[in-house]
């Protein structure tokens, strides 16, 4: 691995350094009162997507120096080195090529000098059938029904994308009837909870489980497919009827033959897929089923739009580096540790997990690409819940807390459920909220409006540093004519560029996940001592305090 040089000592850092002393203190009142058209000046439009980046604590000096550091960082170089499948994920010697699955221009793309796109084009001829014929009907169960249960049992990027995505785009399931042709059903935790719940009210003559993992060997999801299978089994009492309601998708196809799953229903895809940067693939099949495959095309191209709009626009119109940039910015600059992602959207509600482990498993690295202990900050937390939601939970202290917390809105302007003033109101929030975060509420508004409302003179005094409201906190706007499968694309591919450009700027290695194994080892050697009522002394005193105690109280 070439070295590379540190986020440090890139010049524009210490530049940066210096820039941040003589802003810091600015208000963004008065930066907007600076500038009348700050919002023409600090907004970008793609497509139906405009992004307001201008409630942020920059000028232009500051988008000046962040776009400097993107360049002395090599961001152009990077960008080529992933587009053209150079083995960029260097602890596991793999390319990194999801925007070749969304390759709706179907140019090649290269892994080791060949080209990758006729094979993931059978995959998504084969996922169209597979999904054409459960719609038509031609797929039958074991006693000749149709198929109308999807469950999918994967964890992680075997699960979250799709969750997402079906969540986010159900206005778009195939419809029967006047209704959606199939439930669809994600079962991820190893917590018995979740498959017995899930398969409580299913008929195993309907229902069709997809298993979905890269590895086809994660402990959660392979305890979940034996505890699927062996359900499905107690209702058919005949193997052969496994075929009909199983299927796989995974790299690994000896695991996914061990299981029983015959390699003609299986889905195929590839080590270049990140497993949190996999929905594009074969593990979107759940979507694709449940949306229609010309909808989940719909999203490729969504993403593929967003993929030469990265690759091809110059920094200063380039809205994943823009957005990447003024994350560093608070990240590096300001200190912010968490990062929020509101979607004023009920169907985006699984958005901001989802990119939970899109970003935090990707930059969640503390040693930089030349493995040297990073003496910086790097991935920030990641969390949300949907507007309005979030206003009757935490937005007190993103108003008035101590922490500077960044703050992504996103709103469709079009509402796939019109109800009389909902949206209105929905929308009236999602403008409301980013004004008071900028504008706050001073000392003097506060006094007015109590000696208004008939406070005494101490009434005032006592209350008035209570209802102050700072302001100054920054904000991105991102407002979507509809959420459609194009616009989903292209704003998941968005947010996965953002990561990518931030990886790059951190000098860290953004697309393996070693930080998943320790926990994963450590429970692997605890299960057999679980098995009996022996107490254990093989660990520190709490560990072992811990399933002694835990063997107490499952044997009273
Ligand atoms: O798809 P699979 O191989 O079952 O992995 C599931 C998830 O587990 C991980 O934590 C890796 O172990 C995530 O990176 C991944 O998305």
């Amino acid at each position: 691995m070439l070295p590379t040089q540190s986020f440090l000592q890139l010049p524009a850092y210490q530049q940066l350094q210096n820039h941040y002393q003589q802003i810091k203190d600015r208000h963004l009142r008065d930066l907007f009162a600076e500038n009348p058209k700050r919002f023409d000046h600090f907004s970008l439009r793609f497509e139906d997507i405009l992004v307001d980046f201008s409630k942020n604590r920059i000028d232009n000096e500051t988008l000046t120096l962040l776009r400097r550091l993107a360049s002395e960082a090599g961001l152009s170089e990077a960008i080529e080195k992933m587009f053209s499948g150079d083995r960029i994920n260097a602890t596991e010697n793999r390319s990194v090529l999801h925007v070749a699955l969304r390759n709706r221009s179907n140019s090649p793309i290269e892994v080791d000098g060949k080209d990758v796109m006729p094979e993931v084009n059978v995959v998504l001829d084969k996922m169209k059938s597979f999904a054409d014929r459960l719609t038509s009907g031609e797929w039958k169960g074991y006693t000749g029904k149709p198929i109308t249960q999807l469950v999918n049992i994967g964890i992680g990027g075997s699960d979250l994308g799709p969750v997402m995505v079906t969540t986010a785009l159900k206005p778009y399931a195939v419809q029967k009837d006047g209704k959606p042709q199939f439930g669809v059903h994600f079962v991820s935790n190893v917590d018995g909870v979740h498959i017995y719940e899930t398969l409580q009210d299913l008929d195993p003559e309907t229902t069709l489980f997809m298993i979905a993992s890269k590895t086809f060997t994660t402990q959660e999801t392979m305890a979940n497919a034996h505890s699927a299978r062996d359900w499905f089994l107690k209702h058919a009492q005949d193997e052969s009827a496994v075929a009909k309601h199983f299927v796989a998708i995974s790299t690994n196809k000896s695991e996914v033959e061990k299981f029983g799953i015959d390699p003609e229903n299986m889905f195929v895809f590839w080590d270049w897929v990140g497993g949190r940067y996999s929905l594009w693939s074969a593990i979107g099949l759940s979507i694709a089923c449940y949306i229609g495959f010309e909808n989940f095309a719909e999203l490729l191209e969504g993403g593929h739009a967003m993929d030469q709009h990265f690759k091809n626009t110059p920094l200063e119109e380039n809205i994943p580096a823009t957005l990447a940039l003024v994350g560093i910015w608070y990240n590096n600059f300001f200190g912010a540790e968490s990062h929020a992602i509101l979607p004023y959207d009920q169907y985006m509600s699984r958005f901001a997990a989802y990119f939970q482990q899109g970003d935090m498993e990707s930059n969640g690295k503390s040693v930089d690409r030349n493995g040297q202990p990073a003496a910086y900050q790097t991935g920030p937390v990641i969390w949300g819940e949907p507007g309005t939601n979030g206003q009757h939970a935490f937005y007190q202290l993103i108003h008035q807390g101590t922490k500077l917390i960044p703050c992504d809105f996103i709103a469709p302007a079009i509402s796939h459920r019109p109800l009389g003033e909902h949206h209105n109101m929905l929308l009236s929030n999602f403008f409301a909220q980013t004004e008071a975060l900028m504008n706050g509420k001073s000392g003097e508004e506060v006094v007015s409006e109590l000696e208004k409302s008939g406070k005494t003179r101490e009434e005032v005094e006592l209350l008035m540093p209570f209802k102050v409201f700072s302001g100054n906190r920054p904000t991105n706007s991102i407002l979507v004519k509809q959420i459609t499968p194009r616009t989903l694309g292209s704003l998941i591919a968005l947010y996965e560029h953002k990561i990518f450009t931030q990886g790059v700027i951190w000098n860290i290695f953004s697309f393996d996940q070693w930080g998943v194994e320790l926990g994963k080892q450590l429970a692997n050697r605890i299960l057999p001592e679980l098995t009996d009522n022996q107490p254990v002394s093989s660990h520190d005193s709490s560990t072992n305090g811990l399933i002694n105690y835990f063997k107490e109280l499952r044997r009273s």
